[in-house]
Parts: structure tokens; sequence; C-alpha cells
């Protein structure tokens, strides 16, 4: 039976590609606030017996995860044969320990939580520091998507000489698989984070690369402090040609301008989420998994 797609945001992306790539159709839902603030949904299909995916962006979460639980219930009460769930961007990933006393570890509990609403999970590049695998925290089969290749592969059709730069230790493991497939130098800087938009980026050498064009490659731009730091890390030692991409563009606190303001060239994220720098499609990778935990459930 051909899958029925879902998606809170009519506009994101990955929608049509992926209704394409699947063969699926566009699931017809009804959404308005009550006068009080209180979500109204409805479904306009017929789902007994239909497989179902939710297409969540899920950035700034808190404001969504409640109309995607109501969404997944009820598919599930009408008699959805499976609910699966396509987060490209993975929210709750970065609070991965009790740092202080008393803390929420609200990467378990959001785990818990969504785990009890969906029968799989398909996500690209998670912020996996010190969990290894989503199986630790999450209850239902998941596949992690890397878009490192795509980067990878977008950056073989540049012709200068690139070095690449990952901010912080945390950062290597993507940038070093980038490097791996596109054969340009990396290195890695260190970061220490004293508050949520408190950071410092320190850089090794880079005095063999002056002529390279910087490009700054981590997963997630949130305040968009550690690739400042990093861009005025590599200026201050005359790389001046730097570019920047990410994974995840959150932008949380609209720091464009002042990237710009600072001598970053170009950004370029993946479509995970909305946003003009989107230069990435990531459907090609997604449409594979996607249907592996179709034909499984
Ligand atoms: O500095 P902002 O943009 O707030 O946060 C994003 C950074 O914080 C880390 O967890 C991410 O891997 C990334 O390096």
């Amino acid at each position: 039976m051909m899958p029925l797609l879902f998606s809170l945001d009519d506009a994101h992306p990955l929608l049509s590609p992926l209704c394409r790539g699947l063969h699926a159709d566009a699931g017809r839902l009804e959404r308005r606030r009550f006068p009080d603030g209180e979500s109204y949904l409805r479904i306009h299909n017929e789902v007994t017996g239909r497989p179902v995916l939710v297409l969540a962006d899920l950035s700034h979460p808190d404001d969504k995860f409640l109309p995607l639980s109501f969404l997944c219930d009820t598919l599930k009460e009408m008699g959805a044969s499976q609910v699966g769930l396509v987060a490209p961007y993975l929210c709750y990933m970065r609070q991965d320990c009790r740092f202080h006393s008393g803390e929420a570890v609200t990467s378990r509990t959001f785990a818990r939580l969504l785990s009890q609403q969906v029968d799989w999970l398909v996500t690209v590049d998670p912020h996996l520091h010190r969990y290894h695998s989503l199986d630790e925290i999450y209850r239902v089969p998941s596949t992690v998507v890397q878009a490192a290749p795509l980067l990878a592969d977008w950056l073989g059709e540049r012709q200068e000489p690139l070095l690449l730069v990952g901010p912080d230790a945390e950062s290597e493991q993507w940038v070093s698989q980038i490097a791996a497939r596109s054969g340009h130098d990396y290195v890695v800087g260190s970061k220490v984070r004293s508050g949520d938009r408190q950071v410092t980026v320190q850089l090794p050498d880079l005095s063999a690369w002056h002529r390279h064009t910087a490009l700054i490659i981590d997963d997630v731009i949130s305040s968009g402090q550690t690739v400042l730091r990093c861009l005025q890390a590599l200026r201050a030692q005359g790389l001046n040609r730097v570019d920047c991409a990410a994974i995840h563009g959150l932008f949380a606190d609209r720091i464009e301008q002042q990237l710009t303001d600072n001598g970053l060239r170009r950004l370029i994220t993946t479509n995970a989420i909305t946003h003009p720098s989107n230069t990435i499609d990531l459907s090609p990778l997604l449409l594979a998994p996607i249907r592996k935990h179709l034909a499984a459930s």
C-alpha cells in the first residue's frame, strides 16, 4: 500500500522530494489554534492499514512537540499500520549529561517521549557526542544518515585549495570524514564554552595554509557563536577567505549579518531546516533508509 506522508510544515523543502521519491501521497491535515492556545488537529485521509510517515522539523521544538504527538497518536488511533518519523534535525541531543546536579538530561527524557509516539525514526547527523548511538536513548529502531558524503561531493566541485576547519573536538567526526572523501586538508580547533553564548575558539598555527580558502564545518549552528569565534580566529591568522558549511542551521540568534560583517563569504546548510542558506538537498540520502524501515515494519 502506498505510504502517506504528513508534515506539520507544508513548506518544508523535503516534503515534495520525499513524496516523489517514495511515491507517497501527501496527507491532508487541518490545524489551527483554539483561542486559549490549544491545538486543533484533523486528519482528512483514510489511514486504516496504511503506512504513514511524518516529516518533522524539530528545530525550536517546544512548540512543535505537542502537535507532533497529537498527530502521531491520532494516526495510530485511526489505524495506521505504522507511523515512522523523518526528523532531519533531531533536537534535544546536546544536553547529554548532568553537568551540574539537578539538571534535566533532556536528551534522555525527550528520547523516551518521542519513542512512545513513533514506530521508527530516520534522522541526519544527530549531535552524538557522549552517546555513541541513538539506541542508547531511543527505544524504537532508528537510522542515522550522514550528510558528509553530500558535503564532500559539493566540495569536490570547487577548484580553489581549501582548508577544512572544525571549530572543536566534537566537529572532528564530520570534518575528518569530509576531508577523507574530498581530499582536502583539515585542522580542528579547541573550544571553551563558558555559557550559552560565551565561546572561545583557538586554532593551531595555520601559516602552512595562508593561501587557502578556509571552510568552517560544523554539525549545527545554534547561537552562531562557535562559527563567529572560529571565523575571527581564522582571520586573526590572516586567512581572509572564509566560508562555512553546517548540516543544521538553527540560527537561533539571527547571527547571519554579524557573520557577514566579520568577513564570512558564504554560508551553506542542508535543507534539514528551512533557511536561505540551504544549498544541499538531503532527500537523496533519506530515501533508502525510509524505504528500509517501511519494508521492515
Ligand atoms: O555555538 P552555537 O552555534 O550556539 O552552538 C553550536 C555548537 O555547539 C556544539 O554543540 C555544536 O557541535 C556546535 O559546534
